[in-house]
């Protein structure tokens, strides 16, 4: 049996391109309880929490989990929690370059486990307020690390990436294939 430990209604989609078949097994993981770390080891550390607390729960699943974090100017930017927050996030990206990480962990039953960071960087181009005010009332920004969607109406804002799109959504899925490959 493979899960995925995400409640992510792209990871989910994503997914689907690698995996025929999954159940979705949402990981109960508060994210505000470690430690502050270096932006590729947050996420790391992140998936890794998510991938553990539902393997625990089903050992005899290969159990797959991502975390993906915005990181601009040394910060860490995770999902707005308002759509002031969310201004504030997009104001602070408009017109530069920023990372996506995407920290993924796999668990197989013979409690093996790989875990990777893939990265990619995205640059917005220079946005007027009048333009972040629209795409914040779209409501797109609630539920993503950084405040958009690159799959949506984000991807309006997006001049550049350099490296994996899917990625930037939440799964970066060739990745993910190959890891999942060399296990066979
Ligand atoms: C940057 C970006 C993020 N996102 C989403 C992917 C993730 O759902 C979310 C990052 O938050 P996460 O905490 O990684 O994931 P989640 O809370 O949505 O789901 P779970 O922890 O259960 O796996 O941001 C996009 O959909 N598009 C984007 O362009």
């Amino acid at each position: 049996m493979i899960i995925l430990a995400s409640n992510s209604p792209r990871r989910q989609e994503l997914l689907k391109r690698v995996v025929p078949d999954f159940t979705v097994m949402p990981a109960a993981v508060d994210e505000r309880a470690l430690p502050i770390l270096p932006p590729r080891a947050y996420v790391q550390r992140l998936a890794a929490a998510k991938c553990g607390a539902v393997a625990r729960e089903h050992p005899g699943a290969t159990v797959i989990a991502a975390d993906t974090m915005v990181a601009f100017n040394g910060e860490l930017l995770g999902k707005p929690q308002t759509a002031e927050a969310a201004t504030a996030m997009l104001t602070a990206l408009g017109g530069q370059t920023h990372q996506v990480h995407t920290g993924l962990c796999v668990y197989w039953p013979d409690k093996t486990m790989r875990q990777t960071v893939v990265t990619t960087e995205v640059t917005f181009w220079p946005l007027t307020a009048t333009e972040i005010a629209d795409y914040v009332a779209t409501g797109e920004p609630l539920d993503k690390a950084g405040g958009y969607g690159i799959q949506g109406q984000g991807s309006l804002l997006v001049k550049a990436i350099a490296g994996d799109f899917y990625n930037v959504v939440g799964l970066p899925i060739s990745t993910l294939a190959r890891v999942l490959a060399a296990k066979q």
